[in-house]
């Protein structure tokens, strides 16, 4: 397969490389502002965690971190509930547990999307059993229009959203559908006739 017949798969463009990074950027700023206001978090022994959800915050949170100027840590949680398909089965698992212990840490949740809100709010919930101090939450995207769980931050949380994310179902950077079109620089509609 080309890099062209990635692209034929795609409807249409939502946001550009382009238009992603100047985002990337404005919430890495307002992210280094928040936690440098706490007059110990630019410690290491209090700086956020930046936990990223795998697979499909990888590019977003690799560009996001390189932007932040903190002395953050990273880790990464695995949790599936789409296995293959574009319907979550509502019921998320932890498949790769994280490797640093978040008691007492202000944490960062980094999503690609957050759509039904049940990995998002399984997870809140998990980082809130480990003790975390708080848990913020930043995601490229937010897809409002098919939330069916809500989600309640910890502590001092606070909720950073790239973009607000139309009712279709989107791939790139990141984003996939079967594990495909995680590569595409930018973020697109997937063509309805490959999925349904
Ligand atoms: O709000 P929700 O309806 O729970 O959907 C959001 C989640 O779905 C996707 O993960 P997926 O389970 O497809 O795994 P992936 O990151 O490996 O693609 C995405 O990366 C989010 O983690
Ligand atoms: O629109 C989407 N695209 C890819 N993965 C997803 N996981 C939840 N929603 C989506």
């Amino acid at each position: 397969m080309s890099a062209m017949d990635l692209n034929s798969h795609i409807e249409k463009i939502l946001w550009t490389d382009q238009e992603i990074s100047q985002r990337v950027s404005e919430l890495a700023s307002q992210i280094t502002q928040d936690f440098s206001t706490n007059s110990d978090s630019s410690s290491s022994s209090s700086a956020p965690i930046i936990v990223g959800v795998a697979t499909g915050a990888f590019l977003f949170l690799a560009d996001l971190v390189r932007k932040i100027q903190l002395p953050i840590s990273v880790d990464f949680v695995r949790i599936e509930s789409y296995g293959s398909g574009t319907v979550s089965c509502g019921k998320p698992k932890i498949t790769c547990d994280l490797k640093i212990d978040v008691r007492d840490k202000h944490v960062i949740v980094v999503e690609d999307i957050v759509d039904t809100g049940s990995t998002l709010s399984f997870l809140i919930e998990y980082l809130k059993s480990k003790g975390s101090l708080s848990v913020s939450v930043c995601t490229l995207l937010d897809k409002p229009a098919r939330r069916k769980v809500n989600f309640e931050l910890v502590g001092s949380g606070k909720f950073y959203c790239g973009f607000e994310c139309p009712d279709y179902f989107v791939v790139g950077y990141g984003l996939d559908f079967a594990e495909l079109y995680r590569n595409l620089p930018y973020v697109g509609v997937l063509k309805p006739e490959l999925y349904q």
